[in-house]
Parts: C-alpha cells; sequence; structure tokens
C-alpha cells in the first residue's frame, strides 16, 4: 500500500561535509513529487536517504508514522528506476518482470495476472520474450518501470530516469511514466535536473539549492509565482530590474529606475512604500508600446524559435539588476504583429499582472499569497 513520506529536520553529513543542513518536507500518499535543482544540490543524496542507501545523521524520514530510519533499504518495499536501466541482459522481458514476484514465492498462476496486467500497463505485452538487447533504451525504461511496480511497492523512486533517451524519447516517456504512476496511483519522488521534464510530470516541486529547499509548490505555482530569485531564474528565464514600492493613485505601485510605473495591488504586507525591490519579468510577459509607454531598449540579438522569436535587449545599465544574463524579450509569432529587427529600437511595457516582485536582495518574494511550501 502507497505511503505518505515526511522528512523531519533531515541532515546529510559525508566526514566534515554538510550536504543537507535541515530539511523538512512533506510528501502525500499517491502523489508525483519531483527534487529539481542544479548538479550537485543534494536531490540523489536526499533519494537515496529516502531508499535507505544513504545514512541519515540527524531528523526523521517516516513512511506514514513509522520512521524508517533503521529500517534496512530491503524492508522499506520500495520500487527504484534509475538512469542505467539496471535490467538483467540475460532474461527475457517477462523474466525480469517476474524476477522480485519469483523472489518472492508467489504461486505461479497470481504471478502471471500481476505480470501481465503490468506488461499491459506500460505496453510492452509485444516485447515479453525478447531479451533487452533487442529493445530501445525507451522500451528498455519501460521494463525497469514495470519491474519496479510489479511489487507492489509503497514508494516509487526514480533517478533522473529519461537522461539517457533522446530529446523526442523523452518526452513520449515522461508521459508514460505519468499515465503509469496515475493508474497505479503509487507515490512517487523523481529526481531530475530538467526544469521542462519536472513541469510537465510533477504534482508538485520541490526546488533544491546546495542541499536546501527553496520552494515547493505545482508546477504552474513554481513558475508563474516563484518564492525568490533562484527559482525565478531557474525555472525558465527571469529579467531582473532594479525597482521601488511607491504610492500612486492612493494604492501601491511599483517604479522601474527610470520612473516607469506599474500599478500593483497584489504586493504582501511586508512590501512598504519606499522599499528597494527587486522586479522579475519573464521574457514573453513584455509588450510591444508607443513612445513613452514604456522602457525604450534597443534589440541586440534574435533567435529564432519556432513559435516565439527571441531577442536580446540593451536595456539602460542603471536599471539592471547586475550579473544576469542577457535582457530577454520573446515574440509569440502566432500573434505578433510585427517582428523586429537587430537595431530596431522599442519600448517594451512588461504585464504588471505577471510580474514578481522580490526583496531587494531577491531572497524572498513580495507578492501576496506566495508561500515557501504549499
Ligand atoms: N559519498 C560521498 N562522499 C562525499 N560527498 C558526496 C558523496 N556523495 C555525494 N557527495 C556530494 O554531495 C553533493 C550532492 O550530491 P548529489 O549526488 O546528491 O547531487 P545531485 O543534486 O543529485 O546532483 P546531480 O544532478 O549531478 O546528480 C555533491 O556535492 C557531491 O559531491
Amino acid at each position: 500500500m502507497s505511503v505518505a513520506i515526511t522528512a523531519d529536520k533531515v541532515v546529510k553529513r559525508y566526514g566534515d561535509l554538510t550536504i543537507i543542513p535541515q530539511l523538512s518536507q512533506n510528501i502525500k500518499n499517491g502523489e508525483f513529487f519531483t527534487l529539481l535543482g542544479p548538479s550537485g544540490c543534494g536531490k540523489t543524496t536526499l533519494l537515496r536517504m529516502i531508499a535507505g542507501f544513504n545514512s541519515i545523521e540527524g531528523g526523521q524520514i517516516r513512511f506514514n508514522d513509522q520512521v524508517i530510519n533503521d529500517i534496512p533499504a530491503h524492508k522499506r518495499n520500495i520500487g527504484m528506476v534509475f538512469q542505467s536501466y539496471a535490467i538483467f541482459p540475460h532474461l527475457t522481458v517477462r523474466e525480469n518482470v517476474e524476477y522480485g514476484l519469483k523472489l518472492r514465492n508467489m504461486p505461479k498462476d497470481e504471478m502471471k495476472a500481476k505480470v501481465d496486467k503490468i506488461l499491459d500497463v506500460v505496453q510492452i505485452t509485444e516485447y515479453q520474450d525478447r531479451l533487452p538487447e533487442r529493445l530501445s533504451g525507451g522500451q528498455q525504461q519501460r521494463v525497469a518501470l514495470a519491474r519496479a511496480i510489479v511489487i507492489h511497492p509503497s514508494v516509487l523512486l526514480m533517478d533522473e530516469p529519461l537522461s539517457n533517451l533522446d530529446a523526442k524519447l523523452r518526452v513520449e516517456m515522461r508521459s508514460a511514466i505519468r499515465e503509469v504512476q496515475k493508474q497505479v496511483g503509487i507515490t512517487t519522488v523523481y529526481v531530475t535536473h530538467d526544469q521542462e521534464e519536472a513541469l510537465a510530470i510533477s504534482d508538485r516541486i520541490a526546488v533544491m539549492k546546495k542541499g536546501v529547499i527553496q520552494q515547493t509548490a505545482s508546477p504552474h505555482t513554481i513558475y508563474t509565482r516563484p518564492y525568490n530569485v533562484f527559482v525565478a531564474t531557474f525555472i525558465g528565464h527571469s529579467n531582473l530590474f532594479k525597482g521601488r514600492i511607491e504610492e500612486s493613485g492612493g494604492s501601491k505601485a511599483v517604479v522601474f529606475a527610470d520612473g516607469f510605473v506599474l500599478p500593483m495591488n497584489t504586493l504582501s504586507e511586508e512590501g512598504k512604500i519606499g522599499d528597494d525591490v527587486t522586479i522579475a519579468v519573464r521574457p514573453e510577459e513584455f509588450s510591444i508600446c508607443g513612445e513613452g509607454q514604456g522602457v525604450k531598449c534597443t534589440i541586440k540579438t534574435k533567435v529564432f524559435l519556432g513559435k516565439y522569436i527571441t531577442y536580446g535587449l540593451e536595456f539602460p545599465e542603471d536599471m539592471l539588476v547586475p550579473d544576469q544574463p542577457a535582457i530577454e524579450f520573446s515574440q509569440d509569432l502566432g500573434h505578433a504583429e510585427r517582428v523586429l529587427e537587430i537595431g530596431d529600437t522599442v519600448y517594451l511595457k512588461p504585464n504588471a499582472a505577471k510580474i514578481n516582485v522580490f526583496r531587494a536582495d531577491g531572497s524572498k518574494s513580495l507578492m501576496e499569497g506566495v508561500v515557501e511550501n504549499e
């Protein structure tokens, strides 16, 4: 039976090195939960602690109400899928999937029924008598998935399972994984550094940096209401501007450095008039406007991406938060009235309803209702 997972003030150290200082997170029963973050941030380490392959130096991990810190990996009833398929090359697809059930001495009839069902769920029935060497990468990963879930684990743990596949197959397989997970209804913890994959597949995402969870929320919230500037820039692109909260017409507004004002009625109590802030604008949230209605900038680069064109912009330097990649504006070709050229001067206006405002140091959102862990 599937379980809820609780990490309660969990600590991971290797000798003097602290990898996870103190991490608390709940994962709901049946949820598809993704750990996302840059290389080395501790995603795999946390997953391996849940699996029982890594020791825990402080705090507790619980499955429902049971503390599992000292329960060995093989007694945690976990299914795992890794980047390498880890299937037996000398066994057929069917024998690979049967393997875990044979170890449990399951009666033949029951085993046949279970394997038939799982092969069907992951759509590899027609390959059941083949050896793995005659399967594509995606098919091999389906075998690994079938083998992991046929034992009815309490938790399914997946560590970058798609990173060996080519781009098109990755997209196909992530839908397949999501479908299977929904059908089986098993609590799943998924590790990836691919933000698009995380957005596409998850119920909730935890964005990690240096062993610390920066925000836990639905993919939509993570993208539209990031908790801090790290999340805003790690998930998709965000352009960062210096700004200040001011009063305009009796309510709060944010002002770009050159005096351009955006009315804002969605700032939290914490944002006070006069405060310096950081403003984040997604490339797709600018629109072209008339002179004096937006910020004047020059098109420096242009990249055609099919549905979108992405331009690199030159803005007045004093408006920008330092040390950020190029300022971008992307135009949806389905809606663009006019395509711009390198050297053009345009006036751009951010969509006030879609921008995000942070403390000046970027550490916390000043938007109403944005929480660290939802
Ligand atoms: N056995 C170990 N001894 C010492 N340090 C380790 C050990 N295993 C991992 N680390 C360190 O712990 C940190 C987190 O590693 P981890 O593999 O969890 O990162 P990750 O977020 O999964 O990264 P990636 O996406 O590159 O796999 C890294 O700095 C790594 O060097």
